[in-house]
Formats: structure tokens, sequence, C-alpha cells
């Protein structure tokens, strides 16, 4: 088993391996009730958690939350809610979520909001939520007008990744998580990019050496960037801070806005790499070979690199309710090389313009 830790008022760990999600009693002891957060294919495994939980004296209530984006909505946080109520839950109790990024995303803020915070612990079940989703303590629910427009940072307990738990996930789900690891990789650790180039069948077999190393890489990179920047407060063109993992998510975020909540994550953000990437090729002196590696590496794991569903104008009024725009001003993630990132303040309207020509499929 792999232990990184994570640095915040109370450090963590994010423990990976197979069957560590057997390791939650250490982290529910002491809590009188846990309330399991779940989405509907994790019924069984909420179920037998739950049994297990209540052999150890700890009573539980089990809440079965839809299954992605529709959990992160006012809506469902306020049955969360009303379901804590009827159990009584106090603030020694905790909350465990238990399912992809957007249960973990929803369970998190259910548990930083419940009594104005109580005890969460993540058991990310998909590549995207233990690689990044469900470490760091952002947490929150969408909006019509956008992503992740209200939440809270809220730190879990522990983060326990069963790889296990992978076995039977979609492909799609499988890629939609390896976009995450890529950002990670261009961001951060190019060892992640050479392990999908040298062999982009094997690092999307979730029972491969190739992809255990690509998730264990890249939950060191979320650790260690939101360890040295948890709450995203310290960033410079020179010293960029946790925005760091927001590489591509200013278009991103916008084209799952436009679309109503219903791509992949992962796939929309893939896009918005491509774009950040041409963006910081004319802004940052990012070389055009490393704009290419973006499509060429995104694309080998079948990840979309092309996008011409949208009106430009409407997707750039979106993006200027990205949580990096300060006043007015646009701020983007880029990068001057790989492993070198910047951030993009205020960028000429006609390079976004460009960027987004250069997505257009024919
Ligand atoms: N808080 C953060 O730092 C952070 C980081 C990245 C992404 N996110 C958020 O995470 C969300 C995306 O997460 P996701 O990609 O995990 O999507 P998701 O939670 O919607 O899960 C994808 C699908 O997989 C199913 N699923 C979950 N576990 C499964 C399993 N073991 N086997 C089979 N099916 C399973 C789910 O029911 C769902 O249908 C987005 O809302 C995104 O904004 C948050
Ligand atoms: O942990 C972070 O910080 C990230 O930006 C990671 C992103 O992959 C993630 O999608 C996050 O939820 C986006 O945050 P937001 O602040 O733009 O909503
Ligand atoms: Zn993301």
């Amino acid at each position: 088993m792999v232990c990184v830790a994570v640095k915040a008022e109370q450090p963590y760990e994010v423990r990976i391996g197979k069957g560590v999600r057997d390791q939650v009693d250490a982290l529910v002891a002491g809590a009188a009730r846990a309330a399991i957060i779940h989405q509907p294919v994790l019924s069984d495994r909420a179920e037998s958690l739950a049994l297990h939980l209540k052999e150890k004296g700890t009573q539980t209530v089990t809440i079965e939350v839809p299954p992605g984006e529709p959990a992160k909505t006012g809506q469902v946080l306020q049955d969360c809610w009303t379901r804590l109520a009827e159990a009584g839950m106090t603030r020694s109790d905790v909350v465990i979520g238990l399912g992809g990024g957007a249960a973990t995303d929803l369970a998190g803020f259910v548990a930083a909001t419940w009594l104005r915070g109580v005890g969460y612990i993540s058991i990310p079940t998909t590549v995207l939520a233990m690689v990044d989703a469900a470490v760091g303590g952002k947490t929150g629910i969408n909006i019509e007008a956008g992503k992740n427009l209200v939440g809270a940072f809220h730190e879990p307990r522990g983060v326990l990744c069963d790889l296990e738990l992978l076995i039977g996930l979609p492909r799609a789900e499988v890629v939609s998580g390896l976009a995450e690891a890529i950002k990670c990789g261009f961001i951060a650790d190019p060892r992640i990019l050479d392990l999908v180039e040298q062999d982009p069948d094997e690092a999307t077999d979730v029972t491969s050496v190739r992809f255990a190393e690509i998730v264990r890489r890249a939950v060191a990179v979320k650790a260690q960037v939101v360890s040295g920047d948890l709450r995203e407060a310290t960033s410079s063109a020179d010293t960029v801070g946790r925005e760091a993992l927001n590489y591509g998510h200013t278009l991103g975020h916008a084209i799952e806005a436009h679309q109503h909540f219903t791509w992949r994550h992962g796939e929309a953000v893939s896009i918005g790499m491509v774009f950040a990437a041409e963006v910081a090729s004319r802004t940052s002196g990012l070389p055009r070979t490393v704009v290419e590696r973006h499509r060429k590496v995104l694309a080998s794991v079948d990840l979309p690199i092309a996008y011409n569903a949208g009106d430009w104008d409407a997707l750039r009024a979106t993006m200027s309710l990205d949580k990096k725009a300060r006043g007015t001003a646009l701020r983007l993630v880029g990068l001057r090389d790989v492993g070198r990132v910047t951030i993009i303040d205020s960028p000429a309207e006609e390079v976004l313009r460009q960027a987004w020509a250069t997505l257009d499929p024919h």
C-alpha cells in the first residue's frame, strides 16, 4: 500500500492499494454515527460498509444520491441535510462519501455545512475521484450559471483509494479520470505523459502496473500542490500555487455548464487543456511541439481534442464566472513548457478567439 501525506490544519493521508476500505474503522473511531452518502452503483458496498460499522458499534445511515452531476444540486444537498437531521447527527459524527467525484464533492459539502462542519471520510470509486476530486478539500455543487459555484474547503480525515473498486468501471470513465492525470503530467510530472504515450491501452487498463503508477504519480502531484497552497491563495505569474490544478478548467467548466452538466468532467477538461495550450503558445512562449503533444497524448486514449458545439460569445461570458477571475480580468492557467506553469492574466480577446478557432474539427 502507498500512503501519500497531505499537509493541512489536520494533516491526513491518501491511502492507495487493495482493500483499503477496511481501514475506515480507524477514521470513524470516536463517532457514534456515520452517514454514508453513495451513488446507486455502490449501494451493495454501502450496505456492507454500514453493516460492518454497525457491528463495530457505530450507528449508520445510508443516503443514495443520483449518479453523476445531478447529485451536485441544491435539492440533493437539502435532502441530505434532512436525512442527517432525522438520523440525529451531531458534531462528533462523520459523513462518508462513497462514489465518484460528483458524490465526494457533494458529500464533502454536506459534511462542511452540517452543523457548520463535521468529520468527513472520502472513499473514491472512480479514477477521477481517486487522482483528483477526493483529495484536497474542495467540495461543492453546481448551479445553472456554472460549475462548482457554491462550495467550501473542507478537508477529509482520510482518503481511501481501493484500486479493486475500479474493476468494472466503464472505459469512458477511466479515460475521463486519465484526463486529470495527464493534466498532472503537463503541470508537474512529465513521467505521467511518458507512461501514457508508451502504451495508451495499458494506461487505461485498471489492473495494470502502468495504470497504478499513473494513479500514484497523479495523487502525489495533487497532494504536493494542495499541501503548498491549501486554499488556492497564492499565485503570481512566476509562482503558481493550487491554481495550477485548474489547468484546462476555464473553458472546460464553461463547456460543462453549456452542456447542462451532461458531459464527463475529464472530457471537458481535455478540450480545455488544448485551448489553454493554444493560448499559452501565443502569450507565454509554449513551444508548438508541446501544444501538439497535448493533442497526441489526449487523443491516444480517446479523449476529445476538438469542439464545435458552442457559441463562443456565450462560452466566453460563462468563463467570466471562473473562480480564478478577479474583477473584470479573466485569468487562465497556462504553461511556458511542460512542468512550468504560469498565470495568463487578462489575455487579449483576439488571442482567445484564435485559440477557440483551432478547436474547430473541420
Ligand atoms: N473537488 C475536486 O478537487 C475535484 C477535482 C476534480 C473533479 N471534481 C468533480 O468530480 C466530478 C467528476 O467525478 P467523476 O468523473 O468521478 O464522475 P461521477 O462521480 O459522475 O462518476 C462517474 C460515473 O461512474 C459511476 N461510478 C462510480 N464509481 C463506480 C464504480 N466503481 N464502478 C462503476 N461505476 C461507477 C457513477 O455512478 C457515475 O455514473 C465533477 O463534478 C468534477 O467537478 C472535483
Ligand atoms: O483541486 C483543485 O484545486 C482543482 O482545481 C482540481 C480540479 O481538477 C477540479 O476540477 C476542481 O473541482 C476545480 O475547482 P474550481 O475551484 O475551479 O471549481
Ligand atoms: Zn478537474
